[in-house]
């Protein structure tokens, strides 16, 4: 199969409530994310993205638009996190994002995946798909999920 891979960062703020050690605490993290399309190779002479999947500027704005802008600098609050939830609500103007299950590695890139596979699906006629995700919190530690 072949793939294309599109390279994003974002930081963002997260704890994860009921962790038995330091993650409990709000801290934030220098997010990397990868994202990997398939899809037919365009075939149209003199475009500009003849030859490609999908051109890597586009890979980026979509991912940008759609995810990276949205939790970029932003803090990613469990929805069932109240106190830490109504506290962020107190600040004015603050950057929040509420998250419908905990903010792990492994929710979060579920939750981007379904975020940017809507964002990518067939956007030329060419079967262009989201392929994989894969997310990292830190250098050492990160989750990834392919499409079924
Ligand atoms: N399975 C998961 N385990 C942990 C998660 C997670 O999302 N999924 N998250 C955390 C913490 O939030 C933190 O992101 C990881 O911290 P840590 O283990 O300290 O990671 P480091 O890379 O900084 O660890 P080093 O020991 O410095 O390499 C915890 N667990
Ligand atoms: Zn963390």
């Amino acid at each position: 199969m072949l793939t294309i891979t599109r390279k994003l960062e974002f930081d963002a703020g997260h704890r994860i409530p009921d962790h038995k050690s330091q993650c409990r605490n709000l801290h934030g993290h220098r997010y990397t994310l990868e994202i990997t399309l398939t899809g037919q190779v365009i075939a149209a002479e003199g475009n500009s993205d003849n030859g490609m999947i999908m051109d890597f500027s586009d890979v980026k704005a979509l991912a940008k638009e759609h995810l990276v802008d949205v939790w970029d600098h932003a803090f990613l609050v469990y929805e069932k996190d109240t106190a830490v939830k109504e506290f962020l609500a107190s600040l004015p103007n603050h950057k929040t994002v509420v998250i419908d299950r905990i903010p792990t590695v492994e929710n979060l890139a579920a939750v981007a995946f379904d975020i940017l596979k809507a964002a990518y699906k067939d956007r030329y006629g060419t079967g262009l798909k989201l392929h994989k995700l894969v997310l990292h919190e830190t250098p050492n530690c990160w989750a990834e999920i392919t499409d079924n």
